[in-house]
């Protein structure tokens, strides 16, 4: 569908790719590699319109990037519920969904299908048609979603063990230091406190023994009495030790996520604790809901809206959420600001968003913005400017993607396995459960 009487038809599409420095931080598959590749889109209209999109940047993704990019020239902004059957002739199915047990970043976002692949990639392309349109209308994101029902978005602080630099010095240093115990997860905390006033905080766990992030917990449980807290050792664990460490921290976490791995563990393990279950795991589709709903297996979805196919899938997803009586909050992967505005701009419309969200951005100390999106007391305000109401900065997206130009290849596909074995050549990612 065209739109040439308002001005919205899409002229033209470039996608950039980049290579963003991400700091040594740990995970159960290992640990993140000095850089990660994210997708950034810009979209022209015919009235001069430009919307900015932000995907996962990685080869499988662009693939299907490519193909949708030339298929929207022509067509309209507005022309959202179409994007889906558009891309599906366009882009068919990756070639790296290869299976019903595939699995995307060693299962860390869920499972992998031809149809989430392509929605993931959609995802950026709805959020620059959303901003294109709300420039072109001088309407912030939000007001095309319906409009917000709160100002401010609240985020929680996400803290990682992690090194102080990358094996072999690579990549670029930052002055976090090394946080591997108790004391080291506490300060961390208390820094993201400090500078960003988060009130919530989520430990990513599943890197050493159960004992020693149950340990971690009970500090920052300490260290800041009665303030909600997570931990997420993304499925890590059987339903045996998910039970122990649930009983050892009742009445201390607001969630335990992704303790074991798959809707029947956490099934089994809902079915023994009393304490909610969240997952950016096991439900990360549409089609894996019934199962994990009508089963209890999970009492809080974190949405991520890349993987969920955008913004407006996010408010479908809030709908069954609601109807089911299952929370909702936000998922985050290593992401830049103009997915943390379009995070903000939809999470600012869901009425019963009820836990702070994700998100990694304060691990990303490089952006594509001319002005970097700042947490205040814990959360951002939900701005009135148009579109997304961030600016890109030419000249660093061009300095990104040179980077990902002169790449030899070995940071374009995100893998935390391989980058762990520059630390222990013998490393292969853990089977699950671990523990
Ligand atoms: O909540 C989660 O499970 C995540 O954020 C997954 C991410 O991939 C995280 O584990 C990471 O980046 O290491
Ligand atoms: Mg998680």
């Amino acid at each position: 569908m065209t739109d040439s009487k308002h001005g919205l038809t899409i002229t033209e599409v470039r996608l950039t790719p980049i290579l963003v420095a991400d700091p040594p931080l740990l995970n159960t598959q290992g640990v993140h590699q000095p850089y990660t590749p994210r997708l950034i889109i810009e979209l022209i209209t015919e009235g001069g319109a430009t919307g900015l999109g932000e995907t996962y940047g990685d080869t499988k993704y662009l693939d299907l990037a490519r193909p949708l990019a030339a298929a929207l020239i022509g067509r309209s902004v507005t022309d959202l519920n179409g994007l889906p059957a558009l891309a599906a002739e366009v882009c068919g199915d990756s070639p790296a969904a290869t299976g019903a047990d595939a699995v995307d970043v060693g299962g860390l976002r869920g499972v992998q299908t031809a149809d989430k692949l392509r929605l993931s990639v959609l995802s950026g392309f709805e959020v620059a048609c959303l901003d294109a349109w709300g420039r072109a209308t001088g309407l912030p994101v939000h007001a095309l979603l319906g409009g917000k029902v709160r100002d401010r978005v609240e985020y929680s602080a996400y803290l990682f063990y992690r090194w102080a630099e990358h094996p072999g010095g690579r990549g670029e240093r930052d002055d976090w230091g090394a946080a591997l115990d108790p004391a080291g997860v506490v300060a961390q905390a208390r820094r993201f406190a400090d500078t960003y006033g988060f009130t919530s905080f989520k430990l990513k766990g599943g890197v050493f023994e159960p004992a020693q992030e149950v340990a971690a917990v009970k500090a920052l449980a300490a260290a800041f009495p009665g303030q909600p807290l997570r931990l997420d050792p993304n499925g890590a664990w059987t339903v045996a030790t998910s039970l122990t460490v649930a009983d050892q921290l009742r009445g201390v976490l607001e969630y335990l996520e992704d303790p074991a791995s798959g809707t029947d563990r956490m099934a089994e393990v809902a079915a023994a604790t009393p304490l909610p279950l969240a997952t950016n795991m096991c439900v990360t589709t549409f089609d894996e809901i019934a199962g994990a709903f009508t089963r209890g297996a999970v009492q809080v979805v974190l949405c991520d809206h890349h993987y969920w196919g955008g913004l407006r899938n996010t408010r479908e997803l809030a709908a069954v959420c609601r109807t089911f009586g299952v929370g909702l909050s936000m998922h985050s992967n290593t992401h830049l600001g103009i997915s943390l505005a379009a995070m903000t701009q939809v999470a600012a419309t869901v009425p019963h968003l009820d836990h702070a969200c994700d998100s990694h951005y304060p691990w990303q100390t490089e952006d594509v913005l001319t002005e970097r999106l700042t947490f205040r007391d814990g959360g951002l305000d939900v701005g009135d400017a148009p579109g997304l109401g961030v600016e890109l900065d030419h000249e660093r997206l061009a300095t990104l993607h040179r980077r990902w130009l002169a790449d030899d290849g070995s940071h374009r596909d995100r893998d935390d396995a391989a980058a762990m074995r520059l630390a222990d050549p013998h490393w292969t990612a853990p089977t699950v459960p671990r523990w």
